[in-house]
């Protein structure tokens, strides 16, 4: 047998023209043209390529984009004030505050002094504590991709054992949330997790989000099963050449792909959706602020 392979790319142009069209839309009627800031502190160079690429799809879509390059030594003070601007600013809709940020910042802080109804990627404690108890909130992209695209391969997620492997703010816990809320049965396992292997191969989901490269091997995936990898990791290629490297998740493709019933490659799975879903969080954050009907199927 062989997994059918779940077409992350694929997905995300789906979840980008409708966005588009949305965006048309209240452009046309409503004169509004949602607005996306992305904030990056220090110069990552993998975060500055994840940035640039975010800003050419935001505006691909037809909404405006805002970069903020902070140095990497920028004090609190001045990075809480930018944020404090982008609060007030009635053409931003949408702030991100790229993660990780420099040691002598304060993440928690710094992610809660974002108003919570710009805060698209969901990470502020008044967004988490709206997913946890079923209420209208803004939902993590990663988790909120890896959501449609598992009910667009299965239809109903409703009854079906999920197992998340990884307990992060960021992936595990909103997407063991997500799953909960689809009536999925839910364990969240993680490094300490006794027979890690025997919980696995129980799963009908598998979301694996604790990023090993390759740790989740295909025995331990029950025959049929759907694997969702938000692993994405880098590894040394000598067989490219010398110095080469490659992306893999934190799944095993060759030999998952035997066993499971459908998998999501890395690269090309989950990474394209998280940013087709942060377009998704900003045009539903633009249409909440303006009192506008929220576009279809792009929320949990
Ligand atoms: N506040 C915040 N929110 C984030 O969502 C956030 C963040 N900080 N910090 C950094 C991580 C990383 N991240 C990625 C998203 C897409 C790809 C992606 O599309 N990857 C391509 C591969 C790209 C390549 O070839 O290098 C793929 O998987 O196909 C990667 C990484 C979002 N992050």
């Amino acid at each position: 047998m062989s997994a059918q392979i779940i077409d992350g790319k694929a997905f995300a142009a789906t979840v980008r023209e409708k966005v588009a069209a949305h965006v048309t839309r209240i452009k046309d009627e409503n004169g509004i043209t949602p607005g996306l800031a992305v904030v990056l502190v220090g110069e990552d160079p993998a975060s500055q390529v994840y940035v640039r690429s975010k800003g050419k799809q935001t505006i691909e879509v037809g909404m405006n984009s805002y970069e903020h390059k902070l140095d990497a030594d920028t004090s609190e003070a001045t990075l809480l004030a930018l944020i404090d601007k982008l609060n007030n600013d009635p053409e931003v809709h949408g702030i991100l505050v790229q993660l990780p940020l420099p040691g002598h910042l304060n993440e928690d802080l710094v992610i809660n002094s974002i108003d919570p109804a710009k805060d698209v990627d969901g990470f502020h404690i008044s967004n988490v504590g709206l997913l946890g108890t079923g209420q209208k909130s803004m939902v993590p992209c990663t988790p909120l991709g890896c959501l449609m695209m598992l009910r667009g391969h299965l239809g109903s997620l409703s009854g079906l054992d999920a197992v998340v492997i990884g307990r992060s703010n960021i992936v595990g816990k909103p997407m063991a949330q997500l799953l909960l809320g689809d009536s999925c049965t839910v364990t969240i396992a993680h490094s300490r997790t006794k027979d890690l292997p025997d919980v696995v191969r129980r799963a009908d989901i598998v979301v694996a989000a604790v990023g090993r490269a390759e740790m989740v091997p295909g025995d331990w995936i029950k025959p049929g099963a759907t694997v969702i990898d938000v692993g994405i990791n880098r590894i040394d290629a000598p067989e490219k050449g010398e110095g080469k490297t490659r992306l893999v998740g934190d799944v095993h493709f060759d030999s998952a792909a035997k066993v499971a019933g459908a998998i999501t490659p890395v690269p090309g799975g989950v990474g394209p959706m998280t940013i087709a879903c942060l377009l998704a969080n900003t045009l539903t954050a633009c249409c909440r602020a303006n009192g506008l009907v929220e576009p279809e199927g792009l929320t949990a």
